[in-house]
């Protein structure tokens, strides 16, 4: 995989310095994202890598601008990122776009399919194209993950498969074309074979529109597979950082190699005593 991966020199693209966030406040306070610094480059693939409740799933609402940050700095392609305000807000989400572990929970149910992909030509600017040319993007836009447009014409969200539901998501982003796009676990409700796709499909993207994807996982070999960067998060702190050769073949921080031990290895006996 090493040699494939594509040499990052490009600019940054989103950075932070102290960000933290604190739920709460006295003896009910949670420090749940504390003082972490990140620099993430234009057509990189960067994992956050934690356990559950190490501040993955915090750290990345306030880089979506979903909640506020408590302390330090985000910088959005390279100057401070002012997002004060629902039309600064708006904005930025033309640069940064996210897909989630649950597909279903982003979508109306009641929205057709050929909706979902109409907005997003509409959000690009392109109301006013003529429909033949909405559907010439539709259908380049399904082609990129393996769909057939003419297929999906008229079916309900509920009506695809968790994988094609996901895979619809990609297209959607293929569609805006943000800068950034965060993938919170957008593969664990999904089968093995389902998960490999999603993830070519991820490698693919960036590979053809030199999109940075940040990628949240709790699963360091889904980690290792698809990027060029990994931080590993413990607690609330970025415990480990650097390439992904570096931080799994020479792991330097004990929550790290514990990380690394937990993948099962499949040649090997299982010791179920301890469960
Ligand atoms: N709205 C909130 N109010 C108070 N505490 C919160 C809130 N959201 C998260 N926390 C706390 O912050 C810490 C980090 O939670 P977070 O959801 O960011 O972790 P995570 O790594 O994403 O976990 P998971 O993988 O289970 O989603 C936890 O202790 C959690 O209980």
């Amino acid at each position: 995989m090493s040699e494939e991966k594509k040499s990052v020199q490009n600019s940054s693209c989103l950075s932070g310095s102290g960000v933290t966030k604190i739920f709460g406040m006295g003896k009910e306070k949670t420090v749940a994202v504390d003082h972490v610094d990140f620099q993430f480059r234009e057509g990189e693939i960067v994992s956050i890598v934690g356990e559950s409740g190490s501040g993955k799933t915090t750290l990345s609402k306030m880089l979506l601008g979903l909640i506020s940050v408590t302390e330090g700095e985000i910088c959005f392609q390279g100057k401070p990122r002012d997002i004060k305000g629902y039309r600064k807000k708006k904005e930025y989400w033309k640069g940064i776009q996210a897909i989630f572990q649950d597909p279903f929970s982003s979508f109306n149910v009641f929205y057709k399919i050929d909706q979902v992909l109409l907005d997003c030509i509409k959000m690009r600017g392109g109301a006013r194209l003529p429909y033949e040319k909405k559907v010439e993007m539709m259908t380049e836009a399904c082609r990129f993950v393996n769909l057939k447009f003419e297929e999906l014409t008229n079916k309900y969200p509920f009506e695809l498969s968790g994988g094609q539901m996901q895979r619809l998501m990609i297209a959607r982003i293929f569609l805006l074309k943000p800068a950034i796009l965060l993938a919170d676990e957008p593969t664990s409700m999904i089968d093995a074979c389902s998960r490999a796709t999603i993830l070519d499909m991820l490698l693919k993207l960036r590979d053809e529109t030199n999109m940075t994807i940040i990628f949240i996982t709790h699963d360091i070999g889904l980690a290792f597979y698809i990027s060029d960067s990994i931080y590993i998060m413990e607690h609330g702190k970025f415990v480990e950082s650097g390439t992904a050769e570096a931080v799994i073949l020479n792991p330097k921080a004990a929550y790290t190699k514990r990380l690394i031990n937990d993948v099962p290895k499949i040649h090997e006996e299982w010791d179920l005593s301890t469960v």
